[in-house]
């Protein structure tokens, strides 16, 4: 049976550095912040109802979701995470769902479900195994002020919009710890890949 292994984690965690490392060695990813992306572009059902909703403010001069000013709002005000949040989330289930439904068909031991919000949102109950990827809030605020070009407020506030890392430690069932280097990380992915086949 294809086992459905979610992989959750903060913000700058390293979900994606994991995936992509899993994604290598042949289990296929459905990718929760790519399907969002996707979504978002112009004509796509995401970007329609986000412009319903908070108006053209939130498009670039050529028409395009202007990420950063959506993240300035969804970042800083609870309500507006909240609508954004009930706009794109049936779009994203939906999406993430068919995705899982076609891979089932195919005859991989694993599909790994990247989702920053799998708990949040629940899609852990759909998920046989759930990876949990850690780093300390210091090495987290570095690596995102960094890799996001953000101010310590934006990447803080970022870090403060999703469940505490505590809570999701607490309902893992593999903890990956990403406070070390690249080698550290590649060496707990390969116990992972050992598990899962
Ligand atoms: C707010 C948006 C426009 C910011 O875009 P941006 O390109 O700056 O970031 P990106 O999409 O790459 O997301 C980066 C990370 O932000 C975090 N994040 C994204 N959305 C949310 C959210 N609604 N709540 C908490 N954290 C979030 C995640 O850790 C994600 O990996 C965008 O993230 C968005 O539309 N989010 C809503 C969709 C969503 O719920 N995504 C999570 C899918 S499980
Ligand atoms: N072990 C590591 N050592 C140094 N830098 C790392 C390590 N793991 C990841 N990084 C870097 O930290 C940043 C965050 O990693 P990554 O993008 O994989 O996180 P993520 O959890 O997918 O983030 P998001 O929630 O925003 O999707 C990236 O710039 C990545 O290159």
């Amino acid at each position: 049976m294809t086992q459905v292994v979610g992989l959750t984690g903060g913000i700058a965690s390293g979900k994606s550095t994991v995936s992509r490392l899993l994604s290598q060695v042949g289990f296929p990813v459905v990718d929760a912040d790519l399907i969002v992306h996707r979504l978002q572009q112009p004509g796509q059902p995401g970007f329609e109802r986000l412009v319903e909703r908070f108006g053209t403010t939130i498009l670039d001069p050529n028409g395009s979701l202007d990420r950063q000013r959506l993240g300035q709002l969804a970042f800083n005000d609870q309500t507006a995470r909240k609508q954004l949040n009930q706009v794109m989330q049936p779009l994203i289930r939906d999406t993430i769902m068919a995705q899982l439904a076609q891979l089932k068909d195919t005859a991989v031991p694993a599909i790994i479900l990247d989702a920053p919000l799998l708990f949040e949102q629940h899609y852990d109950e759909d998920c046989d195994l759930i990876v949990v990827v850690a780093v300390d809030e210091a090495t987290q605020l570095t690596r995102l002020m960094e890799r996001d070009d953000l101010s310590r407020p934006a990447a803080q506030a970022r870090i403060a919009a999703q469940l505490p890392l505590a809570a999701k430690l607490a309902r893992a069932d593999v903890v990956i710890d990403n406070n070390g280097d690249y080698n550290h990380l590649r060496r707990q992915v390969a116990q992972l890949v050992k598990r899962l086949n």
